[in-house]
């Protein structure tokens, strides 16, 4: 596991932050709704790190992502301008705004020991996630011209190679973690090195070009592997079922080029097989002809009408998914929601799974991770479970046994 092979990493405790202009990178990527905050739970988990910056009198700059901007320049969907004016709530102090990014060097000087800055979302600019390596790096330089002091508590972006989470590290040729980063890396350490098995696996959610290439290697870590979200319509379409109008990737991009993961869903379902691994798909689903919270109308099988999208698992799928054998199970990884549980009617499938995982929690280590999770929590289920993450595809990779760059770049602890 990666997270105990790389050894302690230098910790914000390390640091000597009287003065100095501290850039940490959160992870503030929460869910939004017409400009309403759902779930504050990553911004809640990175306040001790803040705090600790803001006591030692440091001048405290946070950076974030928001979401997938579509194109490059402002999107008022995805600013950070809200998440800062929640920030000063939360902080219980006043909370400045840099509305460019890479144009916010008059802000920080204006900056006096113990105030905070928020720099606009991160990918406004392409250079965050770009795949040339240089491209972040100029990006990188701006950011770490502001700063003296890198922190990353961004533990829900730390699979991502981003200017913001390995470039300026580099560039500043040091970086310490924040108690958040700490905290779920020690976690993990422990939970994943030899996860007790038997493994049981629940993948949902939307971002299903990414899970799904993390899935062969679970393969061989879990027992039995519980497919809902978006994520199973590429399943079904591997098995020649009708999707509908459902979200249902088809490819993903790689560094090698684009592949066909439809394909790559058929190859996991006969390997599962192969390597005696169960996996449980949707028998049938709740659905609706538009993206909106009305009654849904249940399918009577596993294939969706043309003019439908399933936003949810069905009724006979929550049976059959509240029969997996949680009670043999040692271990449970739960990532993404079984539907869109952001709406009303949509939110059964969800709660129905997260109901048999605190009925075990006794005999079961039960981890959910995720940008959504907390809502999991607000079903009233979360204190049984044993961890809730605030990373959803970085608590895979890690499963997965990955490296997660945004941790290996950090600087060993001397
Ligand atoms: N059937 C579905 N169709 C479209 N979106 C879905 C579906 N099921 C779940 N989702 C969406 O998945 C999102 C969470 O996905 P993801 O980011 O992959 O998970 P997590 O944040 O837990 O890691 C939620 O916003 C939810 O609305
Ligand atoms: O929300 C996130 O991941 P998650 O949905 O897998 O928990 C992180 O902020 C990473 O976002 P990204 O998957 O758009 O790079
Ligand atoms: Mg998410």
């Amino acid at each position: 596991m990666p997270g105990s092979a790389l050894g302690p990493k230098l910790s914000i405790d390390d640091l000597d932050i009287k003065d100095k202009n501290v850039l940490v990178r959160v992870d503030f990527n929460v869910p939004m709704k017409d400009g309403k905050i759902l779930d504050d739970f990553r911004m809640r988990s990175a306040l001790p790190t803040l705090e600790k910056v803001i006591n030692s009198g440091g001048k405290l700059i946070i950076m974030s992502h928001m979401g997938r901007p579509a194109e490059t320049g402002y999107e008022a969907k995805y600013s950070l301008k809200p998440i800062a004016d929640h920030l000063g709530t939360l902080l219980g102090k006043p909370v400045t705004f840099a509305a460019d990014c890479m144009d916010a060097a008059a802000e920080v000087a204006k900056l006096t020991p113990g105030d905070v800055l928020v720099l606009e979302n991160l990918r406004f600019y392409p250079h965050e996630g770009s795949k040339d390596k240089d491209q972040r790096l100029e990006m990188a330089k701006k950011l770490a011209s502001y700063a003296d002091l890198y922190v990353s508590d961004a533990f829900g972006t730390a699979h991502r190679d981003a200017a913001s989470m390995t470039g300026v590290p580099e560039v500043m040729g040091q970086g310490a973690s924040g108690y958040l980063m700490k905290k779920e890396i020690d976690y993990f350490s422990k939970a994943l090195k030899e996860p007790e098995k038997p493994v049981v696996a629940i993948v949902g959610g939307a971002k299903v070009s990414d899970k799904i290439q993390l899935l062969e290697n679970m393969l061989k870590t879990v027992n039995q592997m519980v497919i809902g979200g978006a994520m199973a319509y590429t399943f079904l379409k591997a098995q020649g079922k009708s999707t509908g109008k459902s979200k249902c990737e088809t490819e993903a991009e790689t560094k090698k080029g684009k592949i066909d993961i439809v394909e790559l869903a058929g190859k996991l379902l006969s390997k599962a097989k192969e390597q005696g691994v169960e996996i449980y798909l949707p028998v049938d689903h709740r659905c609706s002809a538009e993206f909106k919270d009305v009654e849904p109308v249940i399918t009577s099988d596993e294939n969706i009408p043309d003019d439908l999208m399933a936003l949810d698992i069905g009724p006979k799928t929550e049976e059959l998914y509240c029969s997996v054998d949680f009670a043999k199970a040692k271990t449970a990884i739960w990532n993404g929601p079984m539907g869109v549980f952001e709406l009303e009617h949509f939110k059964p499938g969800t709660w129905a799974v997260a109901r048999p995982l605190a009925d075990h929690s006794d005999s079961c280590c039960s981890i959910v991770g995720g940008g959504d999770s907390e809502r999991r929590e607000k079903s009233g289920y979360a204190p049984k479970l044993s961890h809730i993450s605030t990373g959803g595809g970085a608590s895979l990779e890690l499963l997965e046994g990955k490296v997660l760059p945004g941790l290996a770049i950090l600087t060993d602890k001397p």
